[in-house]
């Protein structure tokens, strides 16, 4: 567990670690000020089971005399108003400690989620491809506040009441070294039994937390997610019994974790009332049953351990919330740990300045390959064509021929593990893509939109006050969206819903068709771009996509063989290569496949 709890402080940046130095300071002086307060019941109760101590020489009497009050009645009404002062500044202190404390675990928890969405988004697009959203959104959200109230909060509570019992047994050791050992080894052999006893519940508790936790998520995405097809299917009984399981786990866990951290404090309040028992027949039986002599003791003795027992207790608490939750921590140290090094990421990625990379006679794949980890064949096996500037290019093959990769690795989004591709005779490399990337459109397949206005869709990412309205207009006519827009209440400002759930599939596709064309990008690729729309509009769009594209290239990949009718060069795909190439009539005269393929 400590060197867990040691390398989660290493993760910390120095600024965070700063705080925490300062924080220490305040826990140290809270700790004296406790102190302070338990110390200070000590002469009141001494003057309340002895009154002649005013009388005489001791250091009350000469107090008293230096008060100048009348009475000792009086004076023991001002020693109690004090002592009650004192404590009321200590509680004070520990109440603003404590807040700062709170305060403190939070926010490193708040940063340490900013890190960890921030490194999952600049995280390159085959760590997306081959893993969950559902299990990214699980540690971004759940995971780091598990971390953030069952490891950091309690740690810093830990931290502060170690201290506190340390300074307070310090203190009643020098006062009776006898006593102070007895009842701090009592306590402390009273909880390590019950640690000890509880320890491996409390990992095994964590762990299933943790994994149920992961799969709720997991069925929440996929649930909503896919919800179109769990109404027709019906399956929503097999999402909703295995959401139950799931959560009666993660509340049993839960459960479990939080009764076994605070079960013992029962336990251990029959070892303190036994123990003060035990007290004051020592103290009676030590001092001949003079009451007078053990009331201020004892008076200390119970008020130190009125305020260890609680503080005991959050030790015990907090040391079984660590442990029962650093399953948590487990599942993001890796990441939270490749975070610290991302800083440089992040310049790569401001990259919209940059001046766009624009190819000025061709784009060429040269001698491609590509494998995808895990893959038994390669998705690019040499693949080399040639795009030239201002062409209409299309990629065309059977279902798994390879022609998203190659979209993929035109975009950048995954680089040639062999061969080059070439802006012009420019290598596209690290320091060449982001301009090249700054200059091309994306058309998907599956266009995404955010539960925003068509508005904000367009402009997809940039913020509301930096949208250039009439770039976004212009974007939306040549996307043919005119008309779905005028029957829309707001127009450019309607809402379009979660997923664009309230717009048509091939509606969905012309948005995703204008945020390409908002970026005013000199390449535009469209994967499948056009698969949703019916053929008179998918003729339209195209129609309009030629008239804005004068100049543009375009690459499309389809399989509606119409799309690229009017390429001025189709290659065909198979097993990661171009097995042939032409213009549609030239393929229709002389390649059987393709004639299959367009269904001549
Ligand atoms: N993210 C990925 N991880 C692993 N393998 C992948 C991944 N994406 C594609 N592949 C594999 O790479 C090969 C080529 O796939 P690709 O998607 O490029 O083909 P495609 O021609 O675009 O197919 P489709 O027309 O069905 O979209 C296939 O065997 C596919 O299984």
């Amino acid at each position: 567990m400590l060197s867990q709890l040691r390398e989660l402080y290493s993760l910390l940046t120095s600024d965070q670690r700063r705080r925490l130095l300062r924080l220490q300071g305040l826990i140290i002086i809270m700790a004296f000020a406790e102190i302070a307060s338990v110390i200070a019941i000590g002469p009141f109760m001494a003057v309340v089971g002895d009154m002649s101590r005013l009388q005489g020489e001791g250091w009350l009497a000469q107090a008293y005399g230096w008060s100048g009050v009348g009475s000792p009645e009086r004076f023991l009404t001002l020693l109690g108003a004090s002592v009650l002062a004192i404590m009321l500044m200590a509680a004070l202190f520990s109440m603003y400690t404590t807040w700062r404390l709170s305060l403190y675990g939070a926010r490193v928890g708040a940063e340490l989620s900013s890190r960890l969405y921030r490194y999952y988004l600049y995280q390159p697009w085959l760590y997306h491809a081959g893993g969950s959203s559902s299990r990214l959104i699980n540690r971004v959200s759940q995971e780091v506040q598990r971390v953030t109230t069952k490891v950091i909060n309690p740690f810093m509570q830990l931290n502060a009441k170690l201290v506190m019992v340390t300074c307070m047994s310090i203190t009643i050791f020098v006062y009776n070294p006898k006593v102070a050992a007895t009842g701090i080894v009592i306590f402390i052999l009273s909880y390590l039994l019950l640690y000890k006893t509880v320890r491996r519940f409390l990992v095994a508790n964590g762990r299933r937390v943790s994994r149920f936790q992961a799969k709720r998520f997991k069925l929440m995405t996929e649930g909503f997610g896919g919800i179109k097809d769990l109404l027709l299917l019906r399956r929503q009984a097999t999402f909703t019994r295995q959401f139950d399981k799931a959560s009666q786990q993660v509340a049993r866990g839960q459960g479990v974790s939080q009764g076994l951290s605070e079960a013992p404090r029962y336990a251990i309040e029959m070892v303190a009332f036994g123990s003060v028992i035990l007290l004051v027949l020592y103290l009676l039986n030590a001092h001949q049953g003079n009451l007078g002599t053990i009331l201020p003791a004892l008076s200390i003795y119970a008020l130190a351990g009125f305020k260890m027992l609680p503080a005991y207790q959050k030790i015990y608490s907090s040391i079984s919330h660590i442990r029962s939750n650093l399953a948590a921590y487990e599942t993001i140290r890796d990441d939270l740990v490749a975070s610290c090094s991302h800083a440089e990421a992040e310049v790569r990625g401001n990259d919209e300045a940059l001046p766009p990379l624009v190819a000025k006679t061709s784009i060429r794949f040269d001698d491609v390959h590509f494998h995808y980890p895990g893959k038994r064949l390669p998705a690019l096996n040499g693949l080399s064509l040639e795009i030239p500037v201002g062409a209409r290019v299309g990629l065309v093959g059977e279902s798994g021929s390879g022609k998203s990769t190659a979209v993929d690795l035109l975009l950048g989004l995954i680089h040639p593990q062999q061969g080059r591709i070439l802006v012009d005779e420019v290598a596209l490399d690290e320091a060449t893509l982001p301009r090249w990337q700054a200059g091309i459109g994306f058309v998907p397949q599956h266009i995404f939109l955010a539960d925003a206005t068509v508005l904000e869709n367009v402009a997809f990412g940039v913020p509301r006050e930096e949208i250039d309205v009439a770039r976004a207009q212009e974007a939306v006519r040549m996307a043919q969206l005119e008309s779905l827009l005028a029957s829309l209440p707001e127009g450019l400002e309607t809402h379009v819903g979660e997923r664009g759930v309230q717009l048509s599939g091939g509606q969905r596709q012309r948005i995703g068709i204008a945020r390409a064309l908002y970026r005013d990008a000199q390449v535009l690729v469209l994967d499948e771009a056009t698969s949703a729309l019916d053929g008179i509009t998918e003729q339209r769009v195209m129609d309009d996509i030629d008239a804005i594209a004068g100049g543009k290239t375009l690459v499309m990949v389809a399989h509606r063989l119409t799309t690229v009718k009017e390429c001025d060069m189709i290659y065909m795909l198979d097993k990661g290569r171009v097995t042939d190439s032409g213009t549609y009539d030239e393929l229709v005269a002389h390649n059987h496949t393709f004639r299959m393929m367009a269904n001549l």
